[in-house]
C-alpha cells in the first residue's frame, strides 16, 4: 500500500485539533495507510515564513509550517478568503481582486511546495485539499515530482463564467490540470468544472470523467460527496443526553420545543436571511407563538476578514431586532450564542432539537445537516430544514428543501416541521439514515482514495 502525504492549509495535530468530519477522515486515513500530514501551524512568526514544526503519533508524522504576518494576511486573510471564497460561493460582488495578495497566495504554496518535495517518494499518493491550495501540484510537478496527486474541492464550483470574470482566472485554475484526480462534492460541481476546461479553459472533455490539457495531458474529474462518521455521531449523541450542558439547555426550554442552527458566522450560510425567515415564521404562525425556541450558534470565523466583521454587527441587529420585538417577559425566541462548541456537546443538542436549520446560500457540502440527522433519536426524530443551495440536499432528499431566498417559505417550512407527526418524522429520517449509514465517512475517503489510486 502506497504512503498517504495529506496536505491541507490546517491540520489537526492531536491535542490542538478541533473537532470536525475532515480531521476524523483523514486520521484515519492516515492510520490505515502511515503517512505524513503537512499544512500550516496556525501560527504566525516574527521570524519569517518557512519554520518547520514536527510530530509524530504512531504511523502519522505531523508537519507545519509558520507563516509571516505579512505571507498569512496575503494568502489566507487575503486572496484565498476575500478573492477566491466569494467566487466560489458565487458572490462576485463581495471579490476584491488585488495582485498583492494573488502574489502572496502563490509565494505560500510555492513555500509548501519548496519544502514538501524533498520528502516525496515516486509511489507516494498525494492529497491536497481545497481552494487554498490549487496551484501546488503544478508547483510540485516543476520541482520534478511526479506520483500521483489528488485534489479535492470542499467548496462549490461555481458557473463557468463567473470563474471567468476573475482576472487571469487560466493561470490559476488550469494548474488543476498538473492533477490526477479532481474531486468535488457533488455531481453539478463536476458539471460546472467541465463546462470550464471546455469553454475557457483549452481543453476538451472525454467520456468517463476524463478531460484533456491543452498540452494533451488526461486527468479525472469525478464527484465524491464528504460525509460523517454516521454511527459514532448517533452513538456519542445517546450518551451525550445526561451531560451537564445538555441537561442545562434541556430544563431552559421550560417544555418549549427547540429549533438550532450551527454554522461558522459566514456569509456563505444565509445567517441573516435565515433569521429574518424565523421573523417570518413568529409573524405568519401566530398560533404556534411561544411554542418554538431557536438557538443559533455562530462561532467568529475568519474575523480579520472586514465582510465578516460587517455579518457579526448585521446579526446582532438583527437578533435584537427580533427579540425585541417578539420576546415575551418568560420567553426569548432567538438566542444567539457567538461560541464554538465541543462535538461532544452539539451533538446532544442536536438531539434535542424537533426542528435543525441548515439554510446556506450556497454551501460545499455542509456537514452539520448530515451531523443533526445522525444524532436523533430514533424514537423522536426531529425534522431538518435544508437548503436547495447545499451540496447536502443532493443526497438529503427528505429533509424539507427549502430556497433560503424565500423568506415565507423557510417560516413555512418551520411552522410544519414544528407540527409534523411523529410517523412522518420517523419516515423521512429513516431514509436520510439509511444513506447516511452507508455513504459515511469512511465511504468517501475510500472511494476518492481507489480512484486516486488507479488514475
Ligand atoms: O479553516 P477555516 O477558514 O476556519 O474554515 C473552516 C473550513 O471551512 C470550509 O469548509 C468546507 O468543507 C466542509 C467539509 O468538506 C464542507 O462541508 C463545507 O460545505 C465547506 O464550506 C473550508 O472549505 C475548509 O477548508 C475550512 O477548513
Ligand atoms: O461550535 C461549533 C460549530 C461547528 N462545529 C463543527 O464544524 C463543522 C462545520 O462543518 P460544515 O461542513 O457544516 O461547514 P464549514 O464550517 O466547514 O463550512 C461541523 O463538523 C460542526 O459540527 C463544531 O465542532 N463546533
Amino acid at each position: 500500500m502506497s504512503r498517504l502525504v495529506v496536505v491541507s492549509n490546517r491540520v489537526a495535530v492531536p491535542g490542538e485539533s478541533r473537532a470536525g468530519g475532515l480531521a476524523v477522515a483523514l486520521e484515519a486515513a492516515l492510520e490505515e495507510h502511515g503517512g505524513l500530514w503537512f499544512g500550516w501551524s496556525g501560527k504566525t512568526s516574527r521570524e519569517g515564513s518557512g519554520q518547520l514544526h514536527e510530530r509524530r503519533e504512531g504511523d502519522i508524522r505531523y508537519l507545519t509550517v509558520d507563516l509571516s504576518r505579512t505571507d498569512l494576511d496575503a494568502y489566507y486573510n487575503g486572496f484565498a478568503n476575500r478573492t477566491l471564497w466569494p467566487l466560489l460561493h458565487f458572490r462576485l460582488d463581495l471579490v476584491d481582486y488585488d495582485r498583492k495578495t494573488r502574489e502572496g497566495y502563490a509565494r505560500v504554496n510555492a513555500l509548501f511546495a519548496e519544502k514538501l518535495a524533498p520528502l516525496l517518494k515516486d509511489d507516494d499518493l498525494v492529497w491536497i485539499h481545497d481552494y487554498h491550495l490549487i496551484p501546488l501540484a503544478s508547483m510540485l510537478r516543476e520541482r520534478g515530482i511526479g506520483c500521483r496527486i489528488g485534489f479535492f474541492l470542499h467548496v462549490p464550483m461555481p458557473s463557468s463564467d463567473l470563474l471567468a470574470a476573475m482576472p487571469n482566472h487560466s493561470r490559476l485554475f488550469s494548474s488543476l490540470y498538473a492533477y490526477d484526480l479532481v474531486g468535488f462534492q457533488t455531481r453539478r460541481d463536476v458539471e460546472r468544472f467541465q463546462d470550464y476546461v471546455r469553454l475557457f479553459g483549452g481543453g476538451k472533455v472525454l467520456r468517463d470523467g476524463m478531460l484533456q490539457a491543452p498540452g494533451g495531458r488526461r486527468f479525472r474529474a469525478a464527484a465524491f460527496p464528504i460525509s460523517i462518521d454516521t454511527a459514532g455521531i448517533a452513538r456519542q449523541s445517546a450518551a451525550a443526553v445526561n451531560k451537564t450542558g445538555i441537561r442545562g439547555l434541556r430544563a431552559s426550554l421550560d417544555r418549549r420545543d427547540l429549533a438550532i442552527g450551527v454554522d461558522r458566522l459566514d456569509y456563505s450560510k444565509g445567517l441573516p436571511e435565515r433569521f429574518h425567515g424565523f421573523e417570518r415564521y413568529l409573524d405568519r404562525h401566530r398560533d404556534q407563538k411561544g411554542s418554538l425556541t431557536y438557538l443559533q450558534i455562530a462561532p467568529v470565523s475568519r474575523g480579520d476578514v472586514s465582510e465578516y466583521r460587517k455579518l457579526r454587527s448585521e446579526l446582532e441587529q438583527i437578533s435584537g431586532h427580533i427579540n425585541g420585538a417578539h420576546a415575551q417577559p418568560d420567553w426569548t425566541p432567538l438566542r444567539y450564542v457567538n461560541r464554538n462548541f465541543a462535538h461532544g456537546t452539539l451533538t446532544g443538542f442536536y438531539r434535542m432539537a424537533r426542528v435543525g436549520l441548515v439554510t446556506p446560500l450556497r454551501d460545499g457540502m455542509n456537514l452539520v445537516a448530515k451531523e443533526f440527522v445522525a444524532a436523533q433519536d430514533p424514537e423522536d426524530p426531529g425534522v431538518l430544514v435544508l437548503s436547495l443551495l447545499a451540496g447536502a440536499a443532493y443526497e438529503l432528499k427528505e429533509a424539507l428543501l427549502v430556497n433560503p431566498h424565500d423568506y415565507d417559505g423557510v417560516a413555512d417550512a418551520i411552522a410544519i416541521a414544528a407540527t409534523m407527526s411523529l410517523d412522518k418524522r420517523k419516515e423521512r429520517w429513516h431514509a436520510m439514515m439509511k444513506h447516511l449509514r452507508k455513504h459515511d465517512i469512511g465511504y468517501w475517503r475510500r472511494s476518492y482514495l481507489e480512484a486516486l489510486e488507479t488514475a
